[in-house]
């Protein structure tokens, strides 16, 4: 029997801690009330969209910046007001870039691009030697334009620079680093930084795993995934009870992906089962988290086009300890219930009808984040699936996202819990 046993108190922010003191980062499950939350404001990185750049940025449309910070900031107001401390990940990256070797680090990553040639190359670090950590912070999320590079006579641009259209980044921006949710996963005490699928997110997680190497806040975290194993994102993982996860595979996270996390979690005695869920390779359902969210410990919030055809695979670890054994498929809602040692999950539809349900799921109407167990943040323009909610006896925070949602992503996309209450011990 192994049991974690978690602090009863939980510190507060960052700021009221000493330099190196260890924060102790938990999450069990999906409801359990939610102390600590890490989110990206968005910035300047959201200004790089245009027409031209969207679709490959991943964005459907060009969202109005400006408006698009009022409604992040009343998100993390309404979090905030339900007790929830609130971590932003621009303000952990400077902190963690006034590391000497996160600094090199992270210099060194984007100079090694091969679009680059030597020159550039020399240009791009001259640039980036002079900024201070927050400076450098905002160059590492929001890119580096052709033009924004000083070039003169004394400091020619070379070959590459000139040959470049005006329109291209010699440093991509990151505009989904919005989706923290995608770029690291807690389970239990550990973190597991993504390997993110899509070329232009890839280098977010480059920026997650130096947060958690070199801040302070994070010394002595163990790692539970890396960025260069097998495509996994965090939107996929769903901790539906402590000790039992689903992991969707689809356009992101790849089986091998899912394979991988169970082994590791397995490994370090945070698991017993995990559900792999195939889901459509489809923009609209990217991500399991875009189908499927919990708002309570039986209750789950489920898009009714594809409730009843979901399957699940059942994983748990194999006798010698290194094959694993692989069940099923079978239906998703009873594998999950089974797993969880439930009667049954209680279901609420997304939508009213086939057609509003298929509207408000593309509009993240199923991508609620839970503050509490029966208490969620979601969209407000997603009118049906909240009055579903309210109806099943689930209290609904509403929130603007006409201009956050063009990025297709909801409240769940948009957090990363590092704190829950743990829901219970774990017993493995
Ligand atoms: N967990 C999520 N559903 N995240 C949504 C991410 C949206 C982002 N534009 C992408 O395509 O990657």
């Amino acid at each position: 029997m192994n049991a974690i046993f978690i602090h009863s108190s939980f510190p507060g922010s960052y700021g009221r801690l000493p330099y190196a003191a260890k924060v102790t980062h938990y999450v069990d499950s999906e409801v359990a009330r939610l102390r600590t939350v890490l989110l990206h404001r968005p910035g300047p990185e959201l200004a790089r969209l245009t027409p031209r750049n969207n679709d490959s940025l991943l964005f459907d449309a060009i969202p109005w910046v400006g408006r698009a910070q009022e409604e992040h900031d009343a998100f993390a107001a309404a979090l905030r007001a339900r007790g929830v401390e609130v971590v932003y990940l621009a303000t952990l990256l400077a902190e963690t870039l006034a590391v000497a070797d996160a600094r090199a680090e992270l210099t060194e990553l984007v100079l090694r691009s091969p679009r680059l040639g030597d020159t550039l190359r020399r240009r791009i670090a001259d640039h980036l030697a002079y900024l201070d950590p927050a400076a450098l912070a905002d160059v590492f999320i929001a890119g580096l334009a052709h033009e924004e590079l000083r070039i003169g006579p004394d400091r020619p641009g070379g070959l590459v620079w000139t040959l470049m259209d005006r329109h291209d980044f010699v440093i991509d921006p990151l505009p989904n680093l919005l989706f923290t949710r995608d770029s690291s996963v807690w389970i239990g005490d550990r973190v597991g930084v993504t390997s993110l699928a899509m070329p232009a997110r890839r280098r977010e997680t480059s920026l997650t795993d130096a947060i958690y190497r070199y801040h302070p806040r994070f010394v002595g975290t163990d790692f539970l995934y890396h960025s260069e194993m097998e495509h996994l994102e965090g939107g996929d993982v769903l901790l539906l009870a402590p000790g039992v996860l689903a992991v969707g595979v689809g356009e992101r996270t790849t089986p091998a992906g899912a394979e991988r996390l169970a082994r590791q979690v397995f490994a370090a005695g945070l698991a017993h089962t995990i559900l792999v869920v195939p889901i459509a390779q489809e923009r609209a359902t990217m991500h399991l988290d875009t189908v499927c969210t919990m708002v309570d410990v039986d209750a789950v919030l489920m898009y009714p086009n594809v409730a009843s055809t979901l399957s699940a695979y059942t994983v748990i670890a194999g006798a010698d300890g290194d094959e694993l054994r692989v069940d099923g498929p079978a239906p998703f809602l009873r594998a999950a219930a089974d797993a969880m040692d439930l009667d049954r999950l209680r279901v609420i539809d997304t939508g009213l009808d086939p057609v509003t349900a298929e509207r408000e799921q593309w509009d993240d109407g199923n991508n609620t984040l839970a503050v509490a167990p029966r208490l969620c943040v979601g969209y407000e323009r997603n009118v049906e699936t909240n009055a579903q909610l309210e109806r099943a006896g689930i209290e609904v925070i509403p929130i603007a996202g006409s201009e956050l949602g063009s990025g297709r992503g909801g409240p769940r996309c948009m957090s990363c819990p590092l704190v829950r209450e743990p829901l219970r011990p774990v017993q493995l």
